[in-house]
């Protein structure tokens, strides 16, 4: 347990040597590898990295070749940023047999990979299990299941993620993905610095999410098989047959590793006075760029919690930011908008400096609400905040719902 800290796992005592990393001979005929998630000299608080313990070393296969998946993109977005408030409809279930992999569609992103800043925003709607495994060169891979679960295969042992839940896997790390049913959701592919705990500020040495609800996997080898391996390697996807399975690692030790959190384990926080505090309060993870406090990328969520704000209007404030923020609603209703037309699966957009906040329906209902102590329930919505504005991709920009304005016409 715990985003961060140092695990060790192994299947059976002796696979991990003690008090080094790569011994002449490792233990039961092993190979062990490392696997960097940071550069090899950054700060000792920032770097991650595992050894992995392994029966076949990740290096023996053959060359990969060029796969395509036409719905999956990549930065640089090259469609102009655009300043309207968008919202779409969720996506439809595939009808022929579709993995998690082909199942995923990219909505907006910003940066690159290359630049090393940026995200893409990706949504997925699968019916099958992946009969294959992928690993992303390009970037982190923050996993929001909306419906179905989501059960992982990693190298470095299984995971499961219902909704509610999300998954976190380090870029390169080798996953698959097996459903118990139709499942939909959505993906936040990180190009920047990997995604940490927020500082908690005058908060305290508590709250909002803690080290210690992020699972980390056990190491679980399964029985040798041949593979066909994919990758996401500069915003194209590769793939090479491996003749045996990659997820043979019998154990690890570091601290990069995938990891599950249940959303539910979120230590809300807000106020007890007055004033709808800023969304930053929500903060489940943030990628940081290189200005300390401007996020490349912050997680931030909106769940269920208590209103008692006196003399507020209680639901997020008309705004301007400077920051773009992409929207999803995992179950239940937002509360900006109670008009409703947001809806689980859906996605909404508001770029920098778009002017947004409550639709009319939220904005006259909160204005002469009763402000008793009320509980904000059967709700979890989650924006995804860049530094960068989104460009959207083709399939976005086709799709919107038609007139999102009208929400705000109307005021008096
Ligand atoms: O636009 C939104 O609904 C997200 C949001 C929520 C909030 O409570 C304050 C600001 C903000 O951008
Ligand atoms: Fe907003």
């Amino acid at each position: 347990m715990g985003l961060g800290d140092h695990h060790e796992s192994e299947v059976l005592p002796g696979v991990l040597p003690i008090g080094r990393n790569s011994p002449q001979r490792p233990a039961h005929g092993l190979y062990a590898e490392q696997l960097s998630g940071t550069a090899f000299t950054a700060p000792r608080h920032q770097n991650r990295r595992s050894w992995l313990y392994r029966r076949t070393p990740s290096a023996a296969h053959a060359a990969f070749t060029p796969l395509s998946h036409p719905r999956l993109l990549t930065g640089p977005f090259a469609s102009p940023p655009a300043p309207n408030r968008l919202r779409w409809d969720p996506l439809p279930l595939p009808t022929a047999p579709t993995d998690w992999l082909d199942g995923l569609v990219t909505w907006a992103g910003n940066g690159d990979p290359d630049s090393g800043q940026g995200v893409a925003l990706h949504l997925y709607a699968a019916n099958s299990s992946m009969n294959r495994a992928f690993f992303d060169a390009d970037g982190e891979l923050l996993l929001i299941p909306q419906a179905g679960t989501l059960n992982i295969t990693t190298e470095f042992g299984p995971l499961t993620a219902p909704p509610g839940h999300i998954a976190l896997i380090p870029r390169g790390v080798r996953f698959r993905i097996a459903l118990d049913g139709p499942a939909t959701g959505y993906v936040c592919e990180n190009y920047g610095a990997p995604f940490t705990l927020p500082e908690l500020g005058p908060l305290g040495s508590n709250g909002l999410a803690s080290a210690r609800d992020f699972i980390a996997p056990n190491a679980a080898a399964e029985p040798d098989a041949p593979t066909t391996l994919v990758q996401k390697f500069g915003g194209h996807l590769w793939q090479t047959r491996l003749p045996h399975t990659p997820f043979d690692v019998l154990g690890w030790h570091g601290n990069l590793c995938p990891h599950v959190y249940d959303l539910a384990r979120f230590n809300a926080i807000g106020t007890v006075s007055f004033d709808h505090p800023d969304p930053s309060i929500f903060t489940v993870l943030t990628s940081p760029s290189d200005t300390p406090g401007t996020a490349n990328a912050d997680f931030v969520i909106f769940p269920p919690r208590w209103m008692v704000a006196e003399d507020t209007f209680r639901p997020p404030w008309f705004h301007r930011n400077v920051m773009s923020e992409y929207m999803g609603l995992i179950h239940g209703a937002y509360d900006a908008k109670e008009g409703g037309g947001f809806v689980p699966g859906g996605g909404s957009l508001h770029n920098r400096m778009s002017a947004h906040g409550p639709d009319a329906i939220t904005h006259a209902r909160a204005s002469s609400a009763d402000l008793k102590p009320v509980k904000l329930d059967n709700t979890l919505a989650f924006m995804v905040e860049t530094r960068m504005p989104y460009r959207l991709t083709d399939q976005a920009a086709r799709t919107p719902q038609p007139d999102y304005d009208a929400v705000w016409s109307g005021f008096r």
